[in-house]
């Protein structure tokens, strides 16, 4: 193949970014994001690789589903979608999926996201298989029990609106007994969108035993408290809820100091319809993948919060060997997944112009500073921004 050369005079140049959290809906909620979408948004915001969570419609719970979303993602030819199969049957908790099946056709984890596993038992067994296959188990902690209905944070805010309320504990409760077998099987456990000041200090206690366990923490819960809540509220309807200035501090503090490892989005695409049914009604989940980059540069980098190194790293190598990929990084002879980002480019958040289906964010109208303009997967440019 013929060199092309590509001038990124004043811009930066870096490994295209890894997002190891991200709803893609199909099949079966296509009118939410499509492959091809979800995809596309994902190289519009510099990431090359993206990991597929399995809560569709069936749900990724067989060998065939994962070879479904290969073969569609290499179809729409944008960012490459690694597929994370259930760790249940339909994601219901009862019965585990076909780990070894998936695994087979190419799954790089499992995760019942959306939903924690009740059972200790089912969890137990689903770490020895995930174990013995050599791939992480992602979860979603949550206590379906403790979080009894809530829509927002059990803080101020929910007492202010008068609205049920989701308590950390939900979270670190369910984290606790995991990480728990965690230690005794051995697995890579990996923590999904860590949200709470506990949970971070669970973490960094297991990780000094030697429990084999990394972290994601959202830009969102990086940037945004319960206090940042307005109208219209369902667009700051997320789970786990935007909790306290005090737990974001801890999750700035838990990135810092490596007890957190990398960043993820957890773009959940919903239609306008269904997120304006209001804060009650409205389905959790806010997109990412096209502002993460310039959200994290605006508000934590240029705040001296993080360096830009760290960043990049959170977004690259880190989530790179969660999946055991040798991508994440720029070296001679390597595969060349490239994202050219101008650090002087200063636009607003408009969600008009998001090529995902999804509109839903609390940033809108954030003028952010940052912006990924060229991204290379595999040596082909697939995303370049136009001149103005
Ligand atoms: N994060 C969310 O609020 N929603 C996710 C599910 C999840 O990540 O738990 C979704 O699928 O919409
Ligand atoms: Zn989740
Ligand atoms: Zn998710």
């Amino acid at each position: 193949m013929e060199d092309q050369i590509v001038y990124a005079s004043g811009k930066i140049v870096v490994p295209g970014f890894i997002d190891v959290h991200v709803h893609l809906r199909e099949p079966g909620y296509e009118e939410k994001e499509t492959i091809k979408t979800g995809a596309k948004a994902a190289v519009k915001g510099g990431f090359t690789t993206i990991a597929s969570m399995p809560n569709t419609k069936p749900v990724i719970d067989q060998a065939e589903l994962i070879t479904y979303v290969l073969t569609k993602s290499e179809q729409a030819g944008f960012a490459k979608v690694l597929p994370i199969g259930a760790i249940t049957k339909k994601q219901e908790g009862q019965e585990l999926a076909d780990l070894f099946g998936m695994k087979e056709k190419g799954a790089v984890g499992f995760s019942d996201d959306g939903r924690g596993v009740k059972s200790s038992g089912l969890m137990k067994q689903a770490m020895e298989i995930a174990k013995t296959l050599g791939v992480p188990i992602l979860a979603h902690c949550e206590d379906i029990d403790l979080t009894n209905g809530g829509v927002i944070h059990d803080g101020r805010k929910a007492n202010e609106l008068g609205v049920p309320g989701i308590p950390a504990e939900a979270e670190y409760i369910q984290l606790a007994r995991d990480l728990i077998l965690a230690e005794i099987t051995g697995v890579h456990y990996h923590v999904c969108h860590v949200s709470s000041k506990r949970s971070v200090e669970l973490i960094r206690e297991a990780k000094a035993r030697g429990v084999n366990v990394t972290v994601e923490v959202t830009p969102h819960h990086l940037v945004l408290t319960e206090d940042d809540l307005k109208e219209p509220y369902s667009q700051f309807k997320m789970n786990p809820p935007l909790r306290t200035e005090e737990d974001r501090q801890a999750l700035i503090k838990g990135l810092k100091d490596g007890t957190i490892d990398m960043i993820a989005t957890d773009h959940a695409p919903h239609t306008e319809q269904e997120k304006g049914k209001g804060l009650l009604e409205a389905p959790f989940g806010i997109v990412g993948l096209e502002i993460a980059f310039p959200l994290l540069f605006t508000n934590l980098v240029k705040h001296h919060l993080i360096s830009l190194e760290q960043l990049i790293d959170s977004l690259t190598i880190k989530p790179a060997s969660l999946l055991g990929l040798t991508l994440g990084k720029i070296e001679k002879g390597s595969i060349a997944d490239i994202t050219v980002i101008d650090l002087e480019k200063i636009q607003s958040v408009d969600p008009t112009q998001f090529v995902s289906k999804g509109k839903n964010t609390p940033f809108f109208g954030w003028k952010l500073q940052g912006w990924p303009v060229m991204t290379i997967v595999n040596g082909k440019i697939v995303w370049e921004e136009k001149e103005e």
